[in-house]
């Protein structure tokens, strides 16, 4: 066993002294790995079922947590950002990180399945968007079902949830990793995913806006920030030129989400901003943000900090 792999099978046993850690389980996951990478045996890691669950049971007991947020060549996390836009994003958790990891996927079937054999191939939603060409030229008249996470895939193999479900008719999309923790599967290929650079990023979150976060490995990309926005709901005439020049920030990406509220097609914003390399100011980062977000609500626009890193 590699030493990543041993520590990820360790990971989960209890050691309630460290911080908890929520990650996206069972583990095996690609967000089990990038946690690892980053909070190595710095934390306690805590498995839940759901990028939801993840979020949404940060506490005083579960600080600490990550969640996907885009990828490479399959785009933003929906599920993330469906998060995002909830009240308790920026009250009582915050986005305090980043980090990415290269994503290389495989096509995962218990010992002694062939490929002619598969009729459905399970994993999550994101890992079957970046497998597509392989899908098409390898498993054209396949299913594809999406799973919770690719690992929780690989685990159905072997124990099947319903009768419906037919193992020896099935394969997973999942990491490598997966077939030494969960013995009894094999891989028939790898490297299935779409391109050669395939990578995702990743939040770190904590409950609460101070918490330390306990790195191992501190990431590399500082002085971000996330913003959540909220245009006037009767303003017939929306004109994000406004709330660009209130911002007066450099943003790097801006994302769109229904807001789930009258009128119809009424979007919450997610901006992504950033400090320019060598920028001096005698104005701190998280001054400038608040400011920033100030200025935003002076114009009238409902906004939020949902983090500053
Ligand atoms: O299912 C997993 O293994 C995850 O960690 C989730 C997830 C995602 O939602 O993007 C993470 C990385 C890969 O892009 C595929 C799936």
């Amino acid at each position: 066993m590699s030493n990543t792999l041993s520590a990820l099978a360790s990971s989960s046993e209890e050691v309630q002294e460290l911080p908890a850690l929520n990650f996206l389980g069972p583990p095996g996951t690609y967000s089990h790995q990038a946690a690892f990478d980053v909070f190595g045996d710095s934390v306690h890691y805590v498995a839940k079922q759901t990028i939801s669950s993840v979020f949404e049971s940060l506490s005083p007991e579960l600080p600490f947590g990550i969640i996907p947020q885009e990828n490479s060549t399959n785009g933003s996390v929906i599920e993330t950002y469906n998060l995002l836009r909830c009240e308790f994003a920026g009250r009582d958790s915050f986005v305090r990180g980043e980090t990415n990891l290269s994503i290389k996927h495989s096509l995962v079937v218990r010992k002694n399945v062939k490929i002619e054999d598969i009729e459905h191939v399970f994993s999550h939603e994101q890992a079957l968007g970046q497998c597509k060409a392989f899908l098409k030229g390898h498993l054209p008249r396949a299913s594809l079902v999406p799973t919770d996470s690719t690992a929780s895939a690989a685990r159905a193999l072997l124990n099947p949830p319903s009768e419906s479900f037919d193992p020896f008719k099935s394969a997973a999309i999942c990491s490598t990793v997966v077939t030494s923790l969960f013995p009894g599967l094999e891989v028939l290929h790898t490297g299935i995913q779409d391109g050669e650079s395939n990578m995702t990023r990743f939040y770190i979150v904590s409950y609460g806006a101070d918490a330390r976060v306990p790195w191992q490995t501190p990431p590399i990309y500082q002085k971000r920030a996330l913003i959540r926005l909220l245009p006037d709901r009767d303003s017939l005439a929306w004109d994000f030129s406004r709330a660009i020049k209130a911002l007066n920030i450099p943003i790097s990406r801006i994302d769109r989400r229904p807001s789930l509220s009258s009128p119809t097609f009424h979007d919450v914003y997610f901006l992504e901003v950033f400090a320019e390399g060598g920028e001096e100011s005698d104005v701190t980062w998280f001054d400038r943000v608040n400011q920033a977000v100030e200025r935003l609500k002076q114009e009238g626009l409902e906004s939020t900090v949902l983090g500053i890193w």
